[in-house]
C-alpha cells in the first residue's frame, strides 16, 4: 500500500482512499480475544483483542518494551518453552483456541511459522535447511523434495543465486540471503499464517526492499503479522496496523486511516515521532 506518512490535516483524496481500503473486509484467520500475558509476576500485555485478517499483512507498532514481540511469541505459543511465562486469554485459529492445553504445538507451529528479527539459518547446506522443516512433518520422495526446495527458494528469489550451490553451508550467505533462506524455510511447510519479528532490522536498505517486495508476493497467500519499528515499513507493506504503548492496543486500523486520520492523541504523537 502506498501511503505517505503525514503529520497534518488529511486530504480529500487521502479521505476517499481510507474509506475505499475501510471497505475491505476479509475473512479472519487469527482472532485475538481478552489476552493478558505474564513474565512472571510482571503484566506484559493487557487484555488485546485483535483480529488479523486473512492473505493481508497486519503491521504492529510501538516505542521499545510495548509488548510487541511478546504479542507475535503468544501467535504460535513460543512462550510456551519458557517456565514462568503465561498467557490467559483466547487466540482462535481455525475454530480452536490455540492457547488451550492440548494442542500439538508441532502441528500449531508448521501453520504458524515464524521468521525471527536475526537471520537463524541452520548450521547445515542450503539445501537442508529448507528441507528439515518439510521432513519434520510429511514424508517425500527425494524428487518431490528436490521440486519443493527449488519452489521455496523461487518464491524468495533465491532459486538463481543459489541453484549452483546447494550443498554449501547457509552460514556462508550474506544477511539478506540468509533472511530470505530462512523465509523459504518457513514458507516451504505450507504454513497459513507467517509471523515476523521485525526481519530487516539487521539488513541493508538493498536486501530490506527485497524483502519488502516479497511480503507483498506473499501476502497474495499467506496471513502476515510483522512487528517493525520503521514507519515507513509499516506504512509501504501493510493492510493494517496496531499501534500499542506500555502492554496496550491503543488502536487498530487501515494503513491509510493510521497515517492520515488516527483516532488517539497516542498513536498520533508516535507517527509523528513526538515520542518512542
Ligand atoms: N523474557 C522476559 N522476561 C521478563 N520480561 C520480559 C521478557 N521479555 C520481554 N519482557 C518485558 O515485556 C515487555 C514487552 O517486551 P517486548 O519485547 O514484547 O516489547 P517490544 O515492543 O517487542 O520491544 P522492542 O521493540 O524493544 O523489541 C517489556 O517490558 C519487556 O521488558
Amino acid at each position: 500500500m502506498n501511503v505517505e506518512v503525514q503529520t497534518e490535516t488529511v486530504a480529500a483524496e487521502q479521505t476517499v482512499t481510507v474509506a475505499e481500503a475501510e471497505k475491505d473486509i476479509r475473512p479472519i484467520a487469527l482472532q485475538v480475544r481478552d489476552l493478558d500475558f505474564y513474565y512472571g509476576k510482571s503484566h506484559a500485555l493487557h487484555d488485546i483483542s485483535l483480529n488479523f485478517p486473512e492473505r493481508s499483512v497486519t503491521s504492529m507498532i510501538g516505542p521499545s518494551g510495548c509488548g510487541k514481540s511478546t504479542l507475535l511469541r503468544v501467535l504460535n505459543r513460543m512462550y510456551d518453552l519458557y517456565p514462568g511465562q503465561k498467557a490467559t486469554g483466547e487466540v482462535i485459529f481455525d475454530g480452536q483456541n490455540i492457547l488451550a492445553s492440548g494442542v500439538d504445538l508441532n502441528v500449531l507451529r508448521s501453520r504458524i511459522g515464524m521468521v525471527f528479527q536475526k537471520p537463524t539459518p541452520f548450521p547445515m547446506s542450503i539445501y537442508d535447511n529448507i528441507a528439515f522443516g518439510i521432513r519434520l512433518h510429511e514424508r517425500v520422495s527425494r524428487s518431490e523434495m528436490d521440486g519443493r526446495v527449488e519452489d521455496a527458494l523461487r518464491r524468495v528469489a533465491l532459486w538463481s543465486e543459489v541453484q549452483d550451490r546447494l550443498s554449501s553451508s547457509a552460514t556462508a550467505m550474506s544477511g539478506g540471503q540468509q533472511q530470505r533462506l530462512c523465509i523459504a524455510r518457513t514458507i516451504a511447510v505450507r504454513p497459513e499464517v507467517i509471523l515476523l519479528d521485525e526481519p530487516t532490522s539487521a539488513l541493508d536498505p538493498v536486501s530490506t526492499a527485497r524483502i519488502e517486495e516479497l511480503l507483498d508476493e506473499l501476502k497474495t497467500e499467506f496471513t502476515i503479522a510483522i512487528v517493525t519499528h520503521n514507519m515507513q515499513q509499516a506504512a509501504r507493506c501493510a493492510d493494517q496496523v496496531a499501534f500499542f504503548y506500555m502492554g496496550k492496543l491503543i488502536e487498530v486500523d487501515s494503513t491509510a486511516r493510521m497515517f492520515t486520520n488516527p483516532r488517539e492523541q497516542q498513536t498520533q504523537d508516535y507517527i509523528t515521532g513526538r515520542f518512542g
